[in-house]
């Protein structure tokens, strides 16, 4: 039977061509405001964004970094620019527009965007997200100090000590090599900031300290939830479907509650209990009730000591187990680099006792290894946005005032123009030509830029160097057995959703010797009675 036309169809088909009009309009009126005016210049390019959501749909939640690597390409750019509902964001693509803008021009850079969704989540304030300011300042001036390179020295019998209790974890129990690589990052972190020790792999601070670095690590590219490209959006019920961040926010908003206040309780019991003890709680305590009694003000109020010690923990804690756990990955998958580095080290060592601190600078093979896994996979491969200041033109693109911007620190470690095979794990590649090498440059960005760089690296350095020394010299890394007892290679898991991290695997942990066990024996012993 014939159709005949309804009112209706009409009706439907004046919508379709209204709707097709405002497209083709709002197109117009993207290719114009990206192209600028003559008061500002085009803005960086990228791809066109859909009518009223923007961007927002177009940027995928696992391994956003990936594809804005591909539009970088695309786009012939090394800054994108993106937006939706008002949110700015640009993304730098190769180390000299970062260079450039975060290191450079840093002051105007110094900024961070507002984190609605790690507000959601619970944070006391914290160095990492506060905003700049006098705030942040205060932060910056009280939690940077310990950690200079002329001062993290303090605690690098502490890292020594862990490192051995770690090395000998792992071989007596080489199923649970995870847990004492978690273990060692707690142990060390803890120690210094509450004064609190970490007696095993099972500690209730191992899985406290565990579920808060997951509530981050899977959280998604900070600031990039819906939350934070519509702050108003936060105050929907969490039940609906597309309010999936938000319920995330309040599912893990527990274990953030959990890191900044149980340790912190702990520590000030301790506090009454033991007279010695030269924490950063400790002493920021003692700050505060010298004040408090004098009458004078305390700016660092007790908040602050509680976010400032929780930002230790948190910021400290998963990113040194994380790079713990690659290099046990990539030593497996790599057994020539693991036996050119024990050899190195046998011969610094002469094989007749463990690596110290004072051994490190004559280990360059060892910190190689170390380098190459900075560069084979960036925790943050987005690293920490920072945002903008005022307005800015870069390479005659606007980049407005309040612009997020993210420095893809994954390009630039996989940036083929400046490294061979970039997914190849090839410590060698750094050396000059001449020693076998091909002279590529270190890696950048691991630890972030400019005003906001990382503040723990020259500790996590010295964690990470510590025990992959002992690890070397005194165990093996394999790929697991089989029932028919051979190796069984395989490809582990990752997890690309905020952070870049590698799941749990099977690795086969050895003692290297009869020597090297009994080496690590007694130096174990030596802290047990000490
Ligand atoms: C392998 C280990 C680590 C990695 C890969 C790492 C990485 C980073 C990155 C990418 C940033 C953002 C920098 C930026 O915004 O440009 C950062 C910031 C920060 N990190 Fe680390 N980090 C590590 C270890 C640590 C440790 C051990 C501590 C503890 C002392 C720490 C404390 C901080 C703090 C407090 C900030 C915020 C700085 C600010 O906003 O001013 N990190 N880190």
């Amino acid at each position: 039977m014939g159709h005949t036309l309804q009112p209706l169809d009409g009706a439907v088909a004046l919508l379709g061509l209204l709707v097709t009009i405002l497209l083709a309009a709002y197109r117009k009126f993207w290719e114009w405001f990206s192209k600028g005016s003559t008061a500002y210049p085009p803005l960086p390019p990228g791809p066109p964004p859909e009518p009223l959501l923007g961007h927002y749909r177009m940027v995928p939640e696992d391994a956003a970094f990936k594809q804005y690597a591909k539009w970088s390409e695309e786009y012939k750019s090394d800054v994108l620019f993106f937006q939706t509902f008002g949110t700015k964001w640009a993304v730098l693509n190769t180390l000299g527009a970062a260079t450039e803008l975060l290191e450079k021009r840093g002051g105007n850079y110094a900024d961070r965007p507002h984190f609605v969704m790690f507000e959601e989540m619970g944070w006391s304030p914290t160095l990492t997200w506060l905003r700049w300011g006098p705030k942040y300042q205060l932060h910056r001036k009280v939690l940077q100090p310990p950690f200079t390179k002329s001062r993290v020295g303090q605690y690098e019998e502490l890292q020594r000590r862990e490192a051995l209790k770690c090395c000998k974890g792992m071989i007596e129990n080489p199923d649970d090599w995870l847990n004492h690589a978690r273990r060692f990052s707690v142990a060390i972190v803890l120690k210094i900031t509450y004064g609190l020790d970490v007696d095993g792999p099972y500690s209730p601070w191992v899985q406290l300290a565990d579920d808060a670095a997951n509530a981050i690590g899977k959280s998604g590219a900070p600031a990039s939830s819906i939350m934070d490209r519509f702050p108003a959006t936060r105050y929907l019920p969490d039940w609906l479907p597309f309010m999936e961040r938000l319920r995330y926010a309040h599912t893990w908003k527990s274990a953030i509650q959990n890191i900044t206040s149980l340790p912190f309780e702990a520590a000030l019991k301790r506090a009454t209990s033991t007279t010695a003890n030269e924490s950063f709680i400790h002493n920021r305590m003692k700050i505060w009730h010298n004040n408090a009694q004098e009458g004078l003000p305390n700016d660092f109020d007790l908040d602050d000591i509680k976010g400032a010690a929780a930002t230790v923990v948190i910021a400290g804690n998963d990113t040194t187990a994380a790079t713990l756990t690659l290099l046990i990955l990539y030593l497996m998958q790599n057994p020539s680099a693991q036996l050119t580095a024990q050899r190195e080290i046998d011969v610094v060592t002469g094989g007749t006792r463990l690596p110290t601190f004072a051994d490190l600078p004559h280990l360059p093979y060892t910190r190689l290894i170390l380098q190459e896994t900075y560069r084979m996979n960036p925790l943050s491969p987005l690293g920490i946005p920072h945002a903008s200041v005022a307005d800015d033109v870069y390479d005659g693109m606007f980049i407005p005032k309040g612009t997020i911007v993210y420095p893809n620190v994954w390009a630039m470690c996989h940036d083929e123009r400046v490294y061979r095979e970039p997914g190849r794990f090839w410590p060698e590649r750094y050396l000059a030509r001449e020693e076998g090498g091909n002279g590529e440059p270190a890696p950048v960005g691991n630890f972030g830029f400019g005003r906001r760089i990382c503040v723990g690296r020259n500790l996590a350095e010295n964690s990470l160097l510590i025990v992959l020394a002992t690890m070397l010299t005194t165990m093996d890394i394999g790929w697991p057995l089989g029932e028919d007892g051979d190796p069984k290679p395989f490809e582990p898991e990752w997890s690309f959703r905020g952070q870049a991290i590698v799941l749990p695997f099977k690795a086969k942990v050895t003692s290297r010797s009869a020597q090297s066990k009994a080496l690590l024996d007694k130096e174990v012993e030596a802290l047990r009675v000490s």
